[in-house]
């Protein structure tokens, strides 16, 4: 393993992206430690793959949008810079929301190409942007981080060679790689192996209303992961006027047709209520999250589910404050027992903070389907396995599962290799082991710029503090697998 150290200019999510690895040179961050049950309220920033999705809708719409309370993370700035390039214009304004301004979507007459998009190392970017990328007149290259470069890409290179768009890449089926948009794609029937990410099917379907055909997408592998993930995708290009549908388990159809502008307010992100409610696991007493949606296609949703296998009780007011409780936390002496749960359909990004917890079990967890979060951030299973038996927990890697057994924990670095969801599975395992020092917490400004101020803030009994929505804004990876 190799770390490297960092000596260049701070991130500037507007500018050029640095996109070596680098450490940033605060140190390593000292996890808290709960020293009494939580009492307190987290009002989570927007959902990243509703903000992106929208994002992409909105610059081939027919008119201009709104998206109020939209996510600003890294991975919504590159997206928003990346349609910006292909001609989007996206403007700025106060829409009275904590986490930063609404965005107001121009779309672009036409898409132009000529241009190289940064996709960091956000999976909605490098997936989503490219069957955009298709529709715009000229050459389009994409790269990312050095992390980036490990992520699945060939679902959606082969897809846009069977829809006759000229790509080149190096034959891997990853980052980066040119392809040369002639302006329009004729569409019709496509087959995909989406095995590796769902995501090859969403960017596909964003982009498809604007095909001369539309799209008829048929996967041909093994199962898709994240299937809900491909119903927000339908849902947001229902909201705006398309007829887009699932055919059956492993069909998608999108109609051609024009895509409406809209306005519309970005739900909380759920996936990232994930810490906040499985600390008061450890940590014991409540957590209150507001704006929890009525009816919702995030698969964060699944926490109501899944929490109360931890002993949490959940409940959701009419006014949408979600409750999360727990009598008596780990670090009160509370217990609660391991158990099975199959993450292969749902759930994938909740996987790493659920097994940091499942680590604090009184017997054996077994997390299975989980194959697919190797080609995540980093490979999660790998690194959750290295960094949970590195702070003394007995885990077993298995190529599509973890099983975590009863152990003695003690402190240790905790290594996040560039990956948000890393990052605060280790702030989890800190707040009930002394000695835990993630070795880059500015990873969570992926999805979460916020989180270090929600975290202690929440360990306060106080996140009403007006939070930085400029923090610096990274990806840096600082440690290899
Ligand atoms: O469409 C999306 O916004 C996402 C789909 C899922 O990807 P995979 O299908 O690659 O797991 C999920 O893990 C990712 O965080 C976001
Ligand atoms: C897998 C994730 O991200 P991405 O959109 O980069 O795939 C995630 O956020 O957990």
């Amino acid at each position: 393993m190799e770390i490297f150290n960092y000596s260049g200019p701070d991130f500037d999510i507007y500018g050029d992206q640095q996109s070596d690895p680098l450490v940033l040179d605060d140190g390593p961050w000292p996890a808290p430690v709960a020293t009494e049950p939580l009492d307190v309220e987290v009002e989570v920033p927007g959902s990243k793959s509703i903000t992106n999705r929208e994002l992409v809708l909105s610059a081939l719409a027919n008119a201009p949008s709104t998206l109020r309370h939209p996510l600003h993370a890294r991975d919504t700035q590159l997206m928003s810079e990346a349609v910006r390039q292909l001609g989007a214009t996206v403007d700025e304004e106060d829409g009275g929301g904590r986490y930063g301004p609404n965005w107001v979507i121009t779309p672009a007459e036409e898409l132009e190409g000529g241009v190289t998009i940064d996709c960091g190392l956000a999976g909605n970017v490098m997936r989503f942007v490219p069957p955009m990328a298709s529709l715009a007149l000229g050459p389009v290259t994409f790269d990312g981080d050095k992390a980036a470069q490990k992520r699945p890409m060939s679902g959606t290179i082969q897809a846009l060679r069977d829809l006759g768009v000229d790509v080149n890449d190096d034959g891997r089926g990853r980052l980066p790689f040119s392809m040369y948009g002639t302006g329009a794609v004729e569409g019709g029937e496509l087959e995909i192996d989406a095995s590796a990410s769902s995501q090859f099917v969403s960017g596909l379907l964003l982009s498809a209303p604007r095909f001369e055909k539309g799209l008829t997408l048929r996967h041909t592998g093994s199962s898709v992961p994240s299937l809900p993930h491909i119903e927000m995708t339908l849902e947001s290009l229902r909201n705006r006027g398309v007829d887009a549908r699932m055919i059956d388990e492993r069909t998608w159809g999108v109609e051609p047709g024009p895509i409406s502008g809209i306005d519309m307010t970005i739900e909380p992100d759920l996936s990232n209520a994930a810490p906040f409610m499985l600390a008061t696991v450890v940590a014991g007493g409540e957590v209150r999250i507001p704006n929890w949606p009525d009816e919702t296609t995030q698969v964060g949703d699944l926490l109501r589910e899944i929490l109360p296998k931890f002993g949490a009780q959940v409940s959701v007011a009419a006014d949408g404050l979600l409750t999360c409780r727990v009598e008596r936390g780990i670090i009160q002496g509370g217990s609660f027992e391991g158990f099975t749960m199959d993450f292969a359909d749902a759930g994938g990004e909740l996987v790493p903070n659920i097994a940091a917890v499942c680590a604090f079990a009184s017997s054996e967890s077994r997390l299975t389907g989980i194959g697919h979060l190797r080609g995540h951030e980093t490979d999660r299973v790998k690194a959750l396995a290295t960094e949970l038996t590195a702070v003394g927990s007995d885990v077993d890697e298995l190529d599509e599962a973890l099983v975590i057994r009863p152990a003695q924990l003690h402190g240790a670095e905790w290594k996040c290799y560039a990956d948000h969801r890393m990052a605060t599975s280790g702030a989890l395992v800190g707040l009930a082991v002394e000695g835990i020092a993630l070795d880059d917490v500015q990873s969570t400004s992926k999805t979460l710029p916020q989180f270090v101020e929600l975290w202690e803030g929440m360990l306060a009994g106080d996140t009403s503090a007006p939070v930085e929505v400029d923090a610096p804004t990274n990806g840096f990876l600082t440690t290899e697998l």
